[in-house]
């Protein structure tokens, strides 16, 4: 169970919070959906939740462990896939994913078998020994993705794995989120494929302006607004119209 209390985070020189005041219950097993338009804190909350930043205020705690009390053993309970791709392009898929591995103190013939059992779920076997320089970004980030999953963490955190892949790589990277889950990962992911979100989370929250302003599983909240026939119509009709760009 993930429990996020009050949560709040404001940048150095910011004049504004980027997550505020943020409560929030995720229950094990489950696909949650962090949605939300662009600059509503999404990245933000899941990077809070990774320890890679410390709110402002607030406390969270995963599997009642803490981020103060317990930062060693959430790093082997979490797993992290980020937005941008930490992969070495002069290294073989393989050798990437041996690296990763040892980064969580994993070695020898179980880590190979890992990463060729992985490889082969995401149709990468065959280019196992080919530079990752080489690779279309649709197969940079299914070699990502096992990157973070070598340890086997309870619970995975995705920040828009299917940004800028193709259907077939979607597809698959989808897929094998379900069978992570149904093997009992907890899967938290941030998207702005509505339409993949509503097929594929158990609940979802809309965020905007660092808020929830609405969650509960896909089906209930398209119920629930008026008007809605899916969950992008519950979005706008939450969020409004407007570009939300600044700079
Ligand atoms: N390092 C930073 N310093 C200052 N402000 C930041 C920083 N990172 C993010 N922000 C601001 O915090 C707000 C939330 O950004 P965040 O990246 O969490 O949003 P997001 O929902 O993930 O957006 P997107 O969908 O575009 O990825 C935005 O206003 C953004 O400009």
């Amino acid at each position: 169970m993930i429990t996020i209390e009050q949560v709040s985070k404001k940048y150095k020189g910011a004049d504004m919070f980027s997550v505020s005041n943020l409560s929030l219950q995720i229950h094990d097993k489950e696909i949650f959906g962090l949605l939300g338009p662009n600059g509503a804190g999404k990245t933000t909350l899941i990077s809070i939740l990774c320890s890679l930043i410390k709110p402002t205020s607030g406390t969270f705690s995963i599997n009642s462990l803490t981020y103060k009390q317990h930062k060693n053993q959430l790093k082997q309970l979490i797993g992290i896939v980020p937005q941008e791709y930490a992969l070495y392009p002069t290294l073989t898929a393989f050798e990437n994913l041996k690296y990763f591995g040892s980064m969580y103190g994993l070695k020898g013939k179980q880590l190979d078998e890992q990463i060729n059992n992985s490889l082969e779920h995401l149709g990468l076997l065959k280019f196992a020994h080919k530079k990752i320089g080489t690779f279309s970004g649709g197969m940079k980030r299914r070699v990502n993705l096992i990157a973070s999953i070598l340890h086997n963490p309870k619970v995975l955190f995705l920040d828009e794995p299917t940004v800028g892949v193709d259907v077939q790589s979607k597809n698959v990277i989808i897929q094998y989120l379900q069978d992570l889950n149904q093997k009992g990962t907890t899967i938290i992911y941030t998207s702005h494929h509505l339409n993949e979100a509503e097929n594929f989370c158990t609940r979802v929250a809309i965020i905007d302006h660092g808020k929830i302003i609405t969650k509960g599983q896909p089906n209930k909240l398209i119920t629930e607004c008026d008007g809605a026939h899916n969950l992008e119509d519950v979005f706008l009709s939450l969020t409004g119209k407007a570009l939300r760009d600044h700079a």
